[in-house]
């Protein structure tokens, strides 16, 4: 299923007393975001871009205007939309990668493959040995260090289907060398699954070729 977003004049509750009218994002007439394409979405800190990835993502629902999925208003979807919604079509890494600290890093992988079944335990090891994390599959991700939970993030939002990867600072604790592997590995995986990505970042482009970039 392809995802086409539209927004229409969209400001967000917390942005609502700001000046937008920089903003290629907020408060514009439309905008199309298509699930084919690779977005970075660039902005200083505090300008809404986790905001932005939640509302695409349907955990944020406090804005003006209209969001729209595949000619429906997002504020028309059940709960239950947006559970098969991520499950089968949006993956994200946020910010705070959500990771349950007592479950190992397999486990926290295998929590979200196993709903779908997506990929076998030996591609998961594979994308580990690609991150240098395989060493860390078996440790409770509590005690690993935030650049290495990263990587875990990452590998996890991989193994489920989808069409839309929402990437919020995905890599803001790793180097270049870590940045580039998990750039490859997203690059190899969105172009398996026939998928898109939007990128959100302070500025830094990274190792993408974009097909639009947008200034929030
Ligand atoms: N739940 C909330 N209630 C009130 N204000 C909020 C809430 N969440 C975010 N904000 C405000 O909305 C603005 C945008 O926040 P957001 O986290 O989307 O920014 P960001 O661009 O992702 O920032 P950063 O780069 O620092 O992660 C900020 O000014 C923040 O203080």
């Amino acid at each position: 299923m392809k995802l086409a977003f539209k927004i229409k004049n969209l400001i967000p509750s917390p942005l609502a007393e700001q000046n937008l009218s920089n903003s290629e994002i907020w408060d514009t007439e439309e905008l199309q975001i298509d699930s084919s394409k690779r977005y970075l979405v660039s902005a200083h800190s505090g300008k809404g871009k986790t905001t932005f990835l939640s509302i695409l993502n349907g955990t944020r629902t406090d804005y003006s205007g209209e969001a729209i999925l595949n000619e429906k208003l997002l504020s028309d979807f059940t709960p239950k939309d947006w559970a098969q919604l991520r499950r089968e079509h949006i993956s994200f890494v946020s910010q705070t990668l959500s990771l349950f600290p007592n479950l190992t890093a397999l486990e926290n992988i295998q929590l979200k493959n196993q709903l779908t079944h997506f990929l076998e335990e030996s591609q998961i090891v594979e994308m580990a040995k690609q991150l240098e994390v395989e060493h860390l599959l078996y440790k409770n991700t509590e005690t690993l260090s935030l650049g290495q939970k990263q990587r875990i993030a990452i590998i996890r939002s991989l193994c489920q289907p989808f069409q839309l990867l929402l990437l919020d600072e995905p890599f803001s604790n790793l180097d270049n060398v870590n940045i580039e592997k998990a750039s490859q590995l997203i690059s190899t995986h969105c172009e398996m699954q026939n998928a898109g990505f939007i990128l959100a970042s302070l500025g830094e482009e990274y190792f993408f070729k974009y097909d639009e970039k947008l200034n929030l």
